[in-house]
């Protein structure tokens, strides 16, 4: 049995006449990729260490960790729509039945994990799942699909290294696996509101019931943090009775569960506090900032800044953070540590920036602020730099560039 991380966060078919152009384009591209990975010259054959080329990112990951994995690879994954044909005059959506695996590493027995992953088929989560599975271990994920999506791990079901199980992480479960990676917890405000008392269920009993599992932890610990920028020693300000209680509240009590499962039964824990992470797969209508500008920029809205957009954030890609809670777990080092990037943006700041590189012309509207809204965030990583030899590589620009492509040709195929 063994080491849990815990996050205490902080298409297209054949079928009729596929008249519409990006369909085709999407079927010739997939024809493309299937020789090549039938002939086995797909993008591995590149040297894989090699993270940038020419000042370009052209692999995620750490050789120290074994996680490097071609960008081509992931690209390929989430950018095209690749398996689901959409038909606009019908408004029907077709499912490829034949599907090529990517190719995964081969790896020795003693290598080859079995990782669990709890809300693996949520945003982080499916990201996680990707690497993990090209990274060539076995991968089982456990989702209730309430925010996750079964799209997200599609192109994995039915690969020998592959198991999709529907489980809420609130009622017990048994399973023997090497690591645990538990994520599962809707992350959103309007979604973690929606159902507080779940929320907090989530939380604390689907930290204990992993901790159980296993007997392993994200950045809402620090809530409306006085101190600035927040490093892990530091404690945290929570409303305890306000809105965002149930999911702040909750991150923290599994926090206190974690460590208390590791001084008393000796669990191997590992505990990552996330802080704000944009990129592919997030839900455009989970109502987070980066999904709701990209959005409206892309349909020609205006932008919703809440209160006066002099609050701040810091984004990190997805990427980063994939690679951040694999080196993690493949530390000896208990501690929390903070996973995000430094990069601080006022919200006005952040909706300029989008709009730039959505090229619209959308204006800006103020509505009210929430309540409880933290007016500042932004990580001290120096403990994940020390530690584990990490820091993001992405920059925001580059990272909302992906981005927008995916919301754009989500829209493009029909799917939201
Ligand atoms: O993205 C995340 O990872 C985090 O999202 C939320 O925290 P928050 O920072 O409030 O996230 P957003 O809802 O994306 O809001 C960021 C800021 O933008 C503002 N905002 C949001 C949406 C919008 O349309 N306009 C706007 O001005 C919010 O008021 C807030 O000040 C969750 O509470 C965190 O747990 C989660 O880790």
């Amino acid at each position: 049995m063994g080491t849990i991380v815990n996050d205490t966060d902080s298409t297209e078919s054949k079928s009729n006449n596929l008249t519409n152009n990006n369909n085709d384009k999407s079927r010739e591209t997939e024809d493309l990729y299937s020789d090549k990975i039938r002939d086995g010259q797909w993008f591995w054959n590149t040297n894989t260490e090699q993270i940038f080329s020419q000042d370009q990112i052209v692999a995620v990951g750490h050789a120290s960790a074994k996680s490097v994995v071609p960008l081509e690879l992931l690209r390929y994954i989430y950018l095209q729509p690749h398996d689901r044909i959409y038909d606009p005059k019908t408004h029907t959506i077709s499912y490829l039945q034949t599907r090529t695996y990517l190719p995964v590493k081969s790896l020795p027995p003693r290598e080859k994990k079995r990782v669990l992953v709890t809300g693996g088929a949520g945003f982080v989560g499916s990201h996680l799942v990707d690497r993990l599975m090209l990274m060539g271990h076995e991968v089982i994920v456990i989702d209730n699909f309430f925010t996750g999506c079964k799209n997200n791990v599609g192109h994995w079901i039915g690969h020998p290294n592959f198991e999709l199980i529907r489980h809420d992480v609130v009622d017990p479960f048994l399973i023997e696996v090497d690591q645990i990676y538990h994520l599962a917890c809707p992350a959103s405000p309007p979604h973690y509101q929606y159902n507080p008392i779940k929320t907090v269920k989530t939380s604390v009993m689907g930290t204990i019931n992993m901790l159980g599992l296993a007997k392993r932890v994200k950045a809402q610990v620090y809530g409306d943090p006085e101190e600035h920028p927040q490093a892990e020693t530091y404690w945290g300000n929570v409303n305890p009775i306000g809105p965002r209680a149930c999911y702040d509240e909750g991150k923290r009590v599994a926090e206190t569960l974690t460590y208390a499962y590791m001084n008393q039964d000796c669990v191997d824990v590992r505990v990552a506090r996330i802080f704000n992470t944009f990129g592919p797969r997030m839900n455009a209508n989970d109502g987070r900032v980066v999904s709701n500008f990209i959005m409206q920029a892309l349909k020609g809205e205006d932008l919703t800044i809440y209160g006066d957009g002099l609050q701040t954030r810091s984004f990190q890609y997805v990427h980063d953070l994939v690679d951040g809670l694999i080196l993690l777990m493949n530390a000896d080092y208990k501690e929390p540590i903070n996973l995000g990037n430094p990069d601080e943006y006022t919200i006005r700041e952040f909706a300029e920036l989008i709009i730039s590189e959505v090229n619209s012309s959308c204006k800006i509207k103020t509505l009210p602020a929430p309540k409880d809204d933290p007016k500042k965030r932004r990580p001290d990583i120096k403990r994940a730099e020390q530690i584990l030899g990490w820091k993001p590589r992405w920059p925001v620009k580059q990272g909302i560039g992906e981005t927008v492509t995916y919301f754009q040709r989500q829209l493009e195929a029909g799917l939201m």
